[in-house]
């Protein structure tokens, strides 16, 4: 694995939370998408090298609509970057983490993704991506 790619965050309301997080970072978000796949919207932020991404749940069946409904806005995962996307969800998989796709998904900002089952992680769920070049 190598850097953190993005840290994710589930808001309730994404206008009102980029407002928020603008005035927290001192820096405007620099874009958003849909991802109509997974059901959000996100905003993505870079301060420095960091990279944050909010997610609005754009229906009532998005994880993030039930992620809220359990336990409230805040922290919701971690992504790392990875070379190359589909070794290392083999090797993880060989290592008894539960892959939750099993084929590379398309995700946010030109990348392919996968998440990591949190009962696999000790809680935290962890997505894996890889720039599509
Ligand atoms: C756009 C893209 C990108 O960056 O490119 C994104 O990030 S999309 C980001 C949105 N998409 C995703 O997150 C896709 C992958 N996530 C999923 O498939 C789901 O969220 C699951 C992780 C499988 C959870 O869904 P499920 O329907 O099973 O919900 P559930 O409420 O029954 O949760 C089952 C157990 O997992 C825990 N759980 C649920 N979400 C969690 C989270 N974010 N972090 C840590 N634990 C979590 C619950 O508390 C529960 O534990 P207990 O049983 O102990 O109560
Ligand atoms: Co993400």
């Amino acid at each position: 694995m190598l850097n953190v790619e993005h840290i994710g965050i589930a808001v309730k309301e994404l206008e009102k939370s980029e407002k928020l997080f603008s005035a927290l970072f001192n820096v405007a978000p620099y874009k958003r998408e849909t991802v109509q796949s997974e059901k959000v919207s996100t905003s993505f932020f870079q301060i420095n090298q960091t990279k944050i991404e909010l997610l609005e749940a754009t229906s009532p069946d998005s994880v993030i609509a039930g992620f809220i409904e359990k336990k409230g806005e805040g922290f919701h995962h971690i992504a790392f970057e990875v070379e190359d996307i589909e070794s290392e969800m083999l090797r993880l998989q060989n290592e008894g983490f539960t892959l939750l796709n099993n084929v590379p998904k398309i995700g946010a900002d030109n990348k392919l993704v996968c998440f990591l089952h949190p009962k696999s992680t000790n809680g935290i769920l962890i997505e894996l991506c890889q720039e599509i070049r």
